[in-house]
């Protein structure tokens, strides 16, 4: 059942706004975007679901902004992509002439300027100077989450531009938060996501590596770290302690062009090779059970290792046999563009705090040396469901890190 205000949200969607649905993490965003779907599919409308990363889109069974965008980086003018678009006729083509409703998750990590080029990329090929060429939007995300990656540089919000008050007709704020039941881990979760840490909830953030985590059917809790560097390093250990040789499972990866390999090549979710012994420790890639709870972030042990399949023993208390799965970027299930097949696992020892934003994750243990980012601590905190099952160490209010201009955002909204 909807809380009010997730409903309120679903109106305004159903009353052709364009709105933008925030709130700390954890109060539903993702579970609405389901319930728009089941409206939209009564009505056989066009919507499709997108997300800024491979992991979000993942999570809401949707693809990235960019498979939908299809004009790349964006790097050119807007009118040389609207004629190739237009001249090549096509899927992306028709995606933009059709979509009525484009679903935007995890707006917090959105490129203004590949924004600014994609809006205006839409305006001209439908020809109609409405914002977005009339295609209604839904946007979803918590500016106090990770923003875009821009190396070196100060975050550039896309709330800070011009493009804002042309995408968002509406803004609502959800404010029941589900994933955690405890009262006062959810106060401290806020205090966190705005920065407010004082003495005396850093004590108690601190006392938290005294917990002892509870392995959930013999699966370690898995660390979040803040570089890759940190979790590679803890994935390969990890894995090399396990007795016997490791099995290789290569990728096998289709590219319709060169250009398609070189746009699409970096952006699977699945690894092109996974290395993996019985033992080891594992997440799961893709929503494939959602009544068995196994879904994308699931975890659990290899039981045995087959030839082209894998068998897991999930924390949730299930077995499954893993096959292969194909995962696609662009195009469509008839005309492929770029699709890698692998099996949808990656070791799970480790990952990082931004591969991590979206998922909830049962048992957590956070490792936030080296935190360098806006959002970063509260992203890791705020994925875990207890408090009691969560660990954090080297934790300092330092690494608390809040941007000056998503405070303001939110003063002002
Ligand atoms: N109205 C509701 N009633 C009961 N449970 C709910 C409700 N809304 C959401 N939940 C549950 O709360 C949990 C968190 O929801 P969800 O993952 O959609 O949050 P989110 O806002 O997208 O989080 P994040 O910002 O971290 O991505 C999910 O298990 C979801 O099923």
């Amino acid at each position: 059942m909807l809380n009010e205000k997730q409903r309120a949200a679903l109106d305004a969607v159903k009353g052709g706004e364009n709105v933008f649905v925030t709130g700390p993490a954890g109060v539903g965003k993702s579970l609405l975007i389901r319930k728009v779907l089941e409206w939209a599919e009564g009505l056989h409308m066009p919507v499709h679901v997108t997300a800024t990363t491979g992991v979000a889109a993942a999570i809401v069974d949707g693809t990235t902004l960019h498979a939908w965008g299809g004009i790349g980086l964006g790097e050119r003018d807007a009118r040389w992509y609207a004629k190739k678009l237009r001249g090549r006729g096509g899927w992306a083509y028709a995606r933009y002439r059709q979509t009525k409703l484009l679903v935007i998750d995890e707006l917090s990590m959105a490129d203004v300027t590949y924004m600014a080029k994609l809006e205006h990329v839409a305006r001209l090929v439908r020809r109609d100077s409405r914002p977005f060429g009339g295609i209604q939007l839904m946007l979803l995300g918590d500016f106090y989450q990770l923003g875009p990656v821009q190396k070196g540089r100060r975050p550039q919000f896309i709330f800070d531009s011009e493009l804002w008050e042309k995408l968002v007709s509406k803004t609502i704020h959800l404010t029941e938060v589900y994933r955690q039941a405890d009262p006062q881990f959810v106060d401290l979760l806020q205090r966190v996501r705005v920065g407010d840490v004082g003495d005396d909830l850093s004590q108690i953030i601190r006392s938290s590596t005294e917990h002892s985590l509870v392995n959930d059917a013999g699966v370690e809790p898995t660390v979040l770290y803040c570089r890759n560097v940190d979790v590679d390093r803890a994935n390969k250990a990890e894995l090399s302690r396990l007795p016997g040789e490791a099995a290789e499972f290569k990728a096998v990866d289709f590219f319709a062009s060169r250009a398609a390999q070189q746009l699409h090549g970096g952006n699977f979710t699945l690894p092109a090779t996974l290395q993996l012994k019985i033992g080891a420790q594992v997440m799961l890639l893709r929503n494939l059970d959602q009544d068995a709870k196994l879904v994308n972030g699931s975890r659990g042990v290899v039981e045995a290792l087959g030839s082209g399949c894998v068998t897991v023993r999930f924390a949730a208390g299930t077995t499954r046999v893993i096959e292969a799965h194909e995962q696609h970027i662009g195009g469509t299930p008839q005309k492929r563009l770029a699709s890698r097949k692998q099996i949808p696992l990656r070791l799970a020892y480790a990952l990082t705090i931004h591969k991590s934003q979206g998922l909830s994750i049962d048992v957590l243990d956070i490792d936030l040396r080296g935190c360098f980012a806006h959002g970063q601590a509260y992203v890791a905190l705020s994925r875990a469901t207890a408090f009691k099952a969560t660990r954090i160490k080297n934790f300092t209010k330092g690494a608390v890190i809040v941007d000056e201009a998503v405070a303001s955002f939110y003063a002002n909204h």
